[in-house]
């Protein structure tokens, strides 16, 4: 199995280009089961989860062509078989995603319920509330969900939290239902907004997304289009975050500050200069940051997903910082083994008291999701001597060509057998 070495002790200087978002590239391409005409994806990454999704709908009679860099046309005008098995599904969170624009295009779905990262429990309950507000038959039988409905009708859905895939999965739906539906304590995300305007290239009428109150009017077909994929932004605070641990000094292209703001704030907060144009982002460490308390909530609140590699920068910074996680209950990881590296982190409940080291000592650990994963990247990157990232098949979920990246901004890594 691949191990990531890390040499680390290196300022990280540079320019690298983010790739396309991970979490806007999973809905969209599920969004393509909708409509019976050629859909064209472009600026698409080439990561573990989108060939999985590309395998899962494959199967399902959609014809799928990598045309050129990052360019996928779908045509799902066959799609016959409205079914994601569990050993196609078991690794990936956004395999739920297929439930809404099945059952809306095809009356029926047998989902089985995903795997994904183990950083909670992660129900899926919101989604099947939401369709069975819209007619749905559902029921939860063998691991699988069954839902069944001659046609969706709009509905009033208030769901009981801010749940990212559950807004995707009920605004794919309801693009086709018949009638309004209106989404409350909808999602912020701006993948949300991605989807949204890749549902409205598709003829879809949505009002509201970056809301947390959707409008859909559902109509009878949605027609071919081609969407551009926005960036990641959690590759690009990665990176930053990388930067910043190692007192460097990078610009990031093919990005943009808009997504990013909370994060952003909170790299200015420890020290770092940051500096923004219209695709583009620079960061300016100090030889040492300063620790920067962090409470993660929806967006626009700090995301989650940028938590990890918050604690890895906290490690080696001055002073000490509180990280509260409040999304996911078992997103604490990595701590463990960010104290294998020397790091000071006290954990109680959903709270992390981070205290920074000078220094970090290289050694051997295991990543066990991917944010965590990127935290070790991170925190082997700052380390003394040699680092060993074993497990690293998470990174390569959500991380385009990682090493190669890194290495254009100077760091030591390869990947060994
Ligand atoms: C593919 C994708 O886009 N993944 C992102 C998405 O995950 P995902 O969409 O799975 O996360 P949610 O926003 O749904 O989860 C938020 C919270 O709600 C709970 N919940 C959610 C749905 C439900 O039906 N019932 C329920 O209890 C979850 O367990 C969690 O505690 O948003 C998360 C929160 O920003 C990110 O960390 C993930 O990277
Ligand atoms: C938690 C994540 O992914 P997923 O929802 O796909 O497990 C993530 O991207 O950090």
């Amino acid at each position: 199995m691949d191990k990531l070495l890390i040499r680390g002790g290196r300022r990280l200087s540079g320019e690298i280009a983010v790739s396309g978002a991970k979490n806007a590239a999973l809905p969209i391409l599920c969004a393509g089961l909708l409509t019976r005409e050629t859909m064209r994806f472009q600026n698409v990454p080439r990561l573990n989860d989108v060939a999985t999704m590309l395998r899962l709908i494959e199967q399902m009679g959609v014809g799928v062509k990598r045309t050129g860099d990052g360019e996928i046309v779908l045509d799902a005008g066959n799609l016959d078989h409205p079914l994601a098995p569990y050993d196609m599904v078991k690794t990936m969170r956004a395999s739920i995603l297929v439930l809404g624009p099945l059952l809306a295009r095809c009356g029926e779905a047998r989902v089985s319920l995903p795997g994904g990262c183990a950083i909670g429990a992660r129900p899926v309950d919101q989604h099947i509330k939401g369709l069975q507000a819209m007619g749905a038959e559902v029921r939860v039988e063998q691991g699988y969900v069954l839902a069944r409905a001659a046609r969706l009708k709009g509905a009033r859905i208030v769901t009981d939290m801010v749940t990212v895939t559950g807004t995707e999965n009920l605004m794919m739906a309801a693009s086709l239902a018949e009638g309004e539906t209106v989404i409350e304590n909808a999602a912020r995300e701006p993948e949300i907004v991605d989807l949204a305007n890749c549902l409205l290239a598709m003829g879809a009428r949505i009002a509201g997304a970056g809301t947390d109150r959707i409008v859909i009017e559902g109509v009878d077909a949605l027609h071919g289009a081609t969407h551009t994929v926005m960036p990641d932004r959690i590759e690009s605070g990665t990176y930053l975050c990388a930067a910043a641990a190692t007192g460097g000094n990078v610009r990031l292209t093919h990005t943009s500050a808009n997504y990013l703001e909370a994060v952003l704030d909170k790299l200015r907060e420890s020290g770092c200069e940051i500096g923004s144009g219209p695709h583009e982002i620079t960061l300016k460490a100090p030889a040492r940051c300063k620790a920067v308390d962090v409470r993660t909530d929806p967006y626009p609140a700090f995301p989650t997903d940028m938590q990890a590699q918050f604690m890895a920068l906290n490690s080696v910074a001055e002073g000490t910082a509180l990280i509260r996680e409040t999304i996911f209950e078992n997103r604490f990881m990595h701590a463990t083994e960010l104290i294998r590296l020397g790091a000071n982190i006290k954990i109680d409940g959903n709270t992390a008291a981070v205290t920074g080291v000078p220094r970090l000592d290289g050694a051997n650990v295991m990543a066990t999701d991917l944010r965590a994963s990127a935290s070790l990247v991170i925190a082997g990157l700052v380390a003394q001597g040699e680092t060993l990232i074993d497990r690293i098949y998470h990174l390569d979920r959500g991380y385009e060509r990682l090493e190669e990246k890194l290495v254009q901004l100077g760091a030591r890594i390869e990947r060994v057998g």
